[in-house]
Order: structure tokens, then sequence, then C-alpha cells
């Protein structure tokens, strides 16, 4: 059967560029909107405790301004987690954030939770907001999502997108297994992290792949070609996966 998979674009990077100067160009709001019209099914943005590159000022504007799926990415942290709850974006994505990282490392470690991720999303359930968890394609963190009874899990294909040779199939194997377990504990299957025009099309291929969030590759396409037409390439590449599996 075929499946239509949703792009989540994140447009973190255009808030990087824009950091740079400590300015007001470019505009990750009018980047959301330029994506929508190049074909997003969701806009993902992540509020760092760092402050990085999102803003709150940004933050507030994607969810009045947004028309698709407006998709929080934040950590465990009491502050941003506040924020989220007030503003009310349609899905959340727990992430884990350390201050030196250069971008996201690794997953959640929901296995060894000591009760703050679960407290996290009990906040978010109670506020109304859609919950995923962004997890190695690890099968205790899949079980232990599934105890948690989140809404979706969001495969990290940081070593898919780092993988050379043989490597590339094993985590790929990885992730197509781990996949089946989401499925199969009736949770939404998404993926993201270092996803671009030349790996995705595997990923996409992955069965039951409801998401992809793709950020990073998209904004530095964006760069020389406009955001409409980067999102536009990329929304026909996940569409000709949905055709070739027929
Ligand atoms: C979780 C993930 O892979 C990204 O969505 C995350 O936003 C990466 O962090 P930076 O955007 O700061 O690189
Ligand atoms: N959650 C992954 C995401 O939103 C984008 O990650 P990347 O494509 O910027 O690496």
């Amino acid at each position: 059967m075929p499946h239509f998979i949703d792009l989540g674009v994140n447009v973190d990077h255009v808030a990087t560029l824009r950091q740079a100067r400590r300015g007001q160009e470019p505009d990750p709001i009018i980047a959301a909107a330029l994506a929508e019209q190049g074909g997003a099914d969701g806009i993902t943005f992540h509020l760092r405790e760092d402050r990085r590159h999102i803003s709150d000022r940004d933050v507030e504007l994607f969810v009045k301004t947004v028309q698709v799926r407006t998709n929080f990415e934040l950590a465990c942290a009491a502050d941003v987690l506040a924020i989220c709850c007030r503003v009310q974006p349609d899905w959340a994505l727990l992430v884990p954030e350390s201050r030196e990282e250069v971008t996201t490392e690794g997953g959640l470690d929901v296995a060894g939770d000591t009760g703050r991720i679960a407290d996290a999303i009990q906040t978010l359930k109670d506020a109304g907001i859609a919950t995923s968890l962004f997890l190695d394609p690890e099968p205790n963190q899949i079980e232990a999502a599934a105890n948690l009874k989140v809404d979706a899990v969001e495969l990290h294909t940081g070593p898919y997108a780092l993988a050379k040779g043989a490597a590339v199939e094993h985590e790929l194997g990885r992730l197509a297994d781990t996949g089946k377990m989401i499925r199969d504990a009736g949770m939404r299957l998404h993926a993201g992290h270092g996803l671009n025009y030349v790996n995705v099309r595997p990923v996409a291929a992955i069965e039951g792949m409801a998401e992809l969030n793709i950020g990073h590759s998209i904004v530095s396409r964006s760069v020389m070609v406009g955001m409409r037409e980067a999102v536009a390439e990329m929304r026909r590449l996940l569409d000709s996966v949905t055709i070739a599996a027929g």
C-alpha cells in the first residue's frame, strides 16, 4: 500500500543565520510561510534553553501564523515546558540538550528516566498537546516510550546519516526493526536528524513511516535556491518514494 509521508520542515537554522548578527533577518516566520508554500506538512522549531537560534518571539509568532502543524521541540526544562503549554503547538517533541553540543547528539534516555520525562509528558498531555519522543533506535527505549503512551516516536537518524559502507544497511535495519516496534505499539513513526536530499529515500521507504522532520539540509539548500523550491524538491523526493511503493 502506498503511504504518504508528512514532511516537517525545521527552520532552526534560518534563526542561526539571523543570530549570527543578532538582527532581524532572515526571519524564520517568513521562512516557515515559504516552506508551507513549498509543500511542508508541518513546521518544526527547537526552543533551546540557551536560545542559540529560535527565540521566544519566534515561538509566539509560529503558533499564530503557521497554517500547517506546529511541532515544538524542547528539553524537559520547566521554563520551556511552561512556554510550550502556554502557546499550545499541535505537537511537542522532547529532545535531550546539552549546552556544549553543536547539535542534538543522541536520543532521550527514556528507559533510564527517573520520572522527569514522564512528568513532562503528563504536563504536555494535560495541556492537550500531542507528545513525541526523540529516541535512538534501541528496543529498550521504544518499550519505555510505549509504556508512557506517547503519541509518536521520532527515531534519531543521525547514526544512519553518518554511516559509511556496510554500516549504512546496519543502521537502516535498526530503524526498520524499531520502526515496526513503534507501529506495533500503536504510536506514529517519525524520523529525523541529518537527513538530506541524498540519504532520505531509504528512510522514507521504511514501512509505516508517517513523518520526516528535516531542517539543516533544506535550509542549506534554500540559501542557494530559496526556501519554497528547497522544500518542493524534498517534497518531490518523498512523493517519488510513495509512488515507487505503489
Ligand atoms: C532533534 C533534532 O535532531 C533537531 O530537531 C534539533 O533541532 C537539532 O538541534 P539544532 O537544531 O540546534 O541543531
Ligand atoms: N528532529 C529532527 C529535525 O527537526 C531536523 O533535524 P536536522 O535535519 O536539522 O538534522
